[in-house]
């Protein structure tokens, strides 16, 4: 059986009161009532990363949003991938659609990022997914396939073993409106098969395949219950405990 996974993306919102206290909250109903076989991660942005380690107990795994490509140097304002692991983060989020859109990361660039984090030894969370633009000239399986191609196969094996890919269709981000299961599990096989031609059969298997894109404590179940749904990557709904507990617990 596939690895299981809820990952909360707190983008740009809380102070870091609240960040801890949300954080506690998540870490205090886990350790009370045990998920088993549910990996939870959260990713703060970049200042509560430390204070957010330190409270988030044993069952919560600690993701950056983002890294710089260089490991070190004059970057005045950006954060590298050996930092982000000296402070306790285990995964990163590289190529989310607001990166992508707000600043301009393309392929290559991600290339470059992604290098960065697995050097450090951080597990990147690789985003793709198509606008509605695409989808509605049904050029969306293509260019997931491209984004895949130039993206994320660039990997050797070994590399390509920490990756895991979050869909998130940019339609359905912040928007309300997901992708129906239907269409999360139509573009989820698409991807599980592009690994198998890009790799093989076993990475295909065991590769998570996360769906992001107003995943919320109403529709988890539905989404989870889909054969290549592996947990999703959660934006707004992650911001509340209650809401973000309600889905790790809807495998
Ligand atoms: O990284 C998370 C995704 O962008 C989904 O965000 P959302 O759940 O607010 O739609």
């Amino acid at each position: 059986m596939r690895r299981q996974i809820v990952a909360g993306n707190w983008k740009m919102n809380k102070t870091y009161p609240e960040a801890l206290a949300l954080v506690a909250e998540i870490a205090t109903d886990l350790q009370n009532n045990p998920v088993s076989g549910v990996e939870v991660i959260v990713a703060p942005p970049f200042p509560f990363l430390t204070g957010v380690n330190e409270s988030r107990g044993a069952n919560i795994q600690l993701a950056a949003q983002n890294c710089h490509q260089k490991e070190s140097g004059a970057y005045t304002g950006e954060v590298s991938a050996p930092m982000l692991k000296s402070v306790g983060c285990e995964y990163v989020i590289l190529g989310h659609s607001e990166r992508r859109q707000y600043f301009h990361e393309d392929n290559v660039l991600l290339e470059q990022k992604l290098k960065a984090a697995l050097d450090a030894g951080l597990k990147p969370i690789f985003c793709c997914g198509e606008s509605l633009e695409q989808r509605e000239q049904e050029i969306h399986f293509s260019y997931i396939a491209q984004q895949l191609k130039e993206g994320l196969f660039h990997l050797s094996n070994e590399e390509f073993d920490q990756v895991i890919i979050a869909y998130e269709p940019i339609w359905a981000i912040g928007t309300g409106r997901t992708a129906s299961s239907e269409q999360a599990q139509e573009m989820h096989e698409f991807i599980r098969e592009q690994v198998s031609r890009a790799y093989d059969a076993e990475a295909a298997l065991k590769t998570p395949i996360l769906y992001g894109g107003s995943c919320n404590a109403q529709n988890a179940k539905e989404l989870f219950a889909c054969k290549d749904v592996d947990g999703g990557l959660i934006g707004g709904a992650a911001l509340k405990s209650a809401d973000f507990l309600t889905i790790i617990r809807s495998f």
